[in-house]
């Protein structure tokens, strides 16, 4: 035995929590047994952790992150990133092709598997590009993207302006088997708009992006998706019209499924409390209407995932103000403690929900072997301590990036070791 996990706390069948002690061999889950386990006496070659009676779940899988390599390193690197991940009990992450240059070759993508595997921390899995530099003009080579191991299509940071072309890139995608995941805005709505349309812009004087921009992406590209039979994922969703449009296109049948980011369950435009950058990202903090509309969706399995859209910029960048500074804020080191805070230690949502949307449901709509803990599945497993409560401190992050708007948020439910195929990744005790 290469591992035992003993006094874990884990969900059954029927979201319950029972102990157990977990065995792993060769980076696999060998078995589950019932009960704490005996105090094993340390033999030299087994590792064993004592959960101490806290949560074990599958590894948390985020599908929506950026590392920033190559060319923006001092944003984030394929490391400081994955340990960030790591941190935050996340032990798949799939990365974003807006690096510079764009993932749009099989070089690239090879480069990214390469620089991950040095790492060793988290499984970090690469989307490609739809078109070469994400410029909207010129489809990549699907075929040698997918083989290179692309797991799939995106232009994330701006959206396939051209109809045609997405419509394209769905056919071509369709033929491999591959999804299209869509980073949904229309430019010509949101030119030179640092948030949402609402109170925070009118009283700051600032053009605001409206929800249509995203939603008109939306619509659009499931019509495209029902004519093309692709699997059309829908980026951060974040407006109460893109989840009408996404509901009533799955009631009919079409491939689509969508993701939510913390912020956008947590945040609506009135909290922004001044012309603070790390209040900015995109899609931008929308209404209290649009929050609400967000979290029925996530309830009720419109939106199936949860991701959290990770996008590390420095402190300079941030620094430029509202109009200047780019779009983003992190996630990985908050996800879990502000889903659980806020909804599952409320009593809104079950644990066993809020833990199915990080992890089987992420491996469902991707087709992915993690995602579950259970004899045979990878040894990839989180422990989150769901008393210890402590506030957001950006200094202690793994991450480079510190630009969050959750400083000084008192959460509780913070993950303490990461396991990844057997080996463990990161500790609090470490
Ligand atoms: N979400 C953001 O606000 N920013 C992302 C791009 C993106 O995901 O659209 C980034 O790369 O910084
Ligand atoms: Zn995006």
């Amino acid at each position: 035995m290469q591992l035992i996990i003993r006094n874990a706390n884990v969900l059954n069948e029927n979201g319950q929590l029972e102990l157990k002690t977990i065995y792993v061999q060769n980076g696999v889950i060998d078995k589950v047994e019932d009960g704490a386990g005996a105090d094993m006496s340390v033999e030299a070659d087994i590792k064993v952790i004592d959960a101490n009676g806290k949560l074990v779940t599958p590894g948390l899988i985020d599908m929506h992150v950026h590392l920033r390599e190559p060319g923006f390193e001092h944003k984030e690197t394929i490391e400081t990133g994955s340990r960030s991940a790591a941190k935050g009990g996340f032990t798949t992450i799939a990365c974003m092709p807006n690096t510079r240059p764009i993932t749009d070759s099989a070089e690239m993508v090879k480069l990214v598997q390469e620089k991950a595997k040095e790492a060793g921390l988290v499984n970090v899995l690469p989307y490609a590009a739809i078109t070469k530099g994400e410029l909207g003009r010129e489809l990549t080579d699907f075929a040698a993207l997918k083989e290179a191991g692309a797991i799939g299509f995106t232009d994330d940071g701006v959206g396939v302006q051209n109809a045609q072309m997405m419509k394209d890139a769905m056919r071509k995608a369709t033929s491999m088997g591959m999804p299209v995941i869509a980073h949904c805005e229309d430019d010509s709505l949101v030119e030179g708009a640092p948030v949402a349309e609402g109170e925070f812009a009118r009283k700051h004087g600032f053009k605001g992006i409206p929800n249509e921009s995203e939603a008109i992406h939306v619509g659009r590209d499931i019509l495209l998706a029902e004519a093309t039979g692709v699997h059309y994922h829908v980026c951060h969703v974040s407006t109460e019209q893109s989840i009408r449009l996404i509901r009533q296109a799955k009631e009919i049948g079409i491939n689509v499924t969508t993701e939510i980011c913390p912020h956008h369950l947590i945040l609506s435009e009135e909290d922004i409390p001044g012309p603070d950058a790390n209040w900015k990202m995109n899609p931008p903090l929308r209404s209290k209407r649009d929050v609400d509309a967000c979290i029925a969706a996530l309830e009720d399995g419109t939106i199936d995932i949860i991701v959290t859209d990770h996008a590390p910029h420095s402190e300079e960048e941030k620094a430029k103000g509202m109009l200047q500074a780019p779009f983003g804020i992190v996630g990985f080191e908050t996800a879990f403690p502000l889903l659980y805070t806020k909804f599952v230690a409320t009593g809104r949502w079950s644990l066993e929900m809020l833990v199915k949307r990080m992890t089987a449901d992420p491996a469902r709509v991707f087709g992915l072997s993690a995602g579950k803990l259970a004899p045979g599945a990878p040894a990839d497993l989180t422990v989150i301590d769901l008393e210890q409560e402590r506030s957001v401190d950006p200094k202690t992050f793994a991450s480079k990036g510190r630009n969050t708007p959750f400083t000084g948020w008192k959460l509780k439910g913070w993950p303490t070791d990461t396991i990844v195929g057997g080996k463990l990744v990161w500790s609090e005790t470490l």
